[in-house]
């Protein structure tokens, strides 16, 4: 087995899925490093969703390979995904089930050891507190994100997965989602891959970004750094540029 600990907490190459008559992904490459937040943008259909799905092993790649903390995903599965976690608005957690019922029951599905402690932890740092006992499905959007973010901390994943965390969110509420989240990549070893169509967000919270388009990474870098490197004044003037005219960059 190799030697995770020095491995990067992902590793994807030459990715590629295909489907009847399209390449939703198209032999792609990277990785994302311990404590690192890589923000994955494109344009609706670039593929983004795709990815993560085969990097949660929920779909099964055409080629290409994918390590988590240097494991195998197709040959080791249950080792490379048992510090893997995700979270999206579209995969809400169960609505009739309490808050301390919802993680009760992942903690379970995850193994994870001394859940009821673990579960008391995550209901503080999450604010939870006053709502251990209501059902899921009555909370407010910033209130399912928390339990969702707590879902997704259950198992201490390395690698944290997270499809447009703050989509919804009032402007407060995302910037304390948003704070969990980079504690959640400044304090231990995990990395974390996010998608996002907001570009301030993007700006305030990505080590690096990957920009996608029809299936390909077009670009990577810093996204404070970026758009001058491009000669565009703004992430999301380059975001505009690069889901429009992907060869419009040149030789950038
Ligand atoms: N099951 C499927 N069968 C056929 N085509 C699919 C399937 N799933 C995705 N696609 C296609 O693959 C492409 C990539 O879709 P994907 O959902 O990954 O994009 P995305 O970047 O996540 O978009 P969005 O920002 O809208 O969520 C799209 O053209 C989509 O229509």
């Amino acid at each position: 087995m190799p030697d995770s600990s020095s491995s990067p907490v992902l590793a994807v190459r030459e990715l590629c899925k295909t489907y009847a008559g399209t390449v939703a992904v198209d032999g792609i490459s990277f990785e994302v490093g311990r404590n690192e937040i890589v923000g994955l943008l494109g344009p609706n259909g670039a593929g983004k969703t795709t990815t993560i799905n085969m990097v949660l092993g929920v779909l099964e790649p055409t080629s290409g390979s994918i390590h988590i903390q240097g494991v195998d995903l197709e040959k080791h599965r249950s080792q490379a995904l048992e510090r893997t976690n995700f979270a999206a608005v579209y995969a809400p957690l169960p609505g009739n089930l309490t808050v301390v019922q919802n993680l009760r029951y992942f903690g379970l599905i995850y193994g994870v050891k001394h859940v009821s402690e673990r579960i008391e932890t995550l209901l503080n740092e999450f604010d939870l507190v006053r709502f251990r006992d209501t059902k899921s499905g009555v909370l407010s959007s910033g209130e399912q994100t928390r339990v969702a973010l707590a879902k997704a901390m259950l198992n201490q994943p390395q690698l944290l997965l997270l499809d447009e965390p703050t989509a919804s969110l009032d402007p407060a509420t995302a910037k304390d989602i948003r704070a969990r989240i980079r504690d959640f990549a400044a304090q231990g070893t995990g990395g974390v891959l996010w998608t996002s169509h907001n570009m301030y967000e993007v700006e305030e919270v990505c080590d690096r970004v990957l920009f996608m388009s029809r299936g390909k990474v077009l670009l990577q870098g810093d996204p404070r750094k970026l758009p001058q490197e491009h000669g565009k004044a703004t992430l999301e003037e380059l975001f505009i540029t690069v889901a429009r005219e992907p060869l419009a960059l040149g030789n950038h």
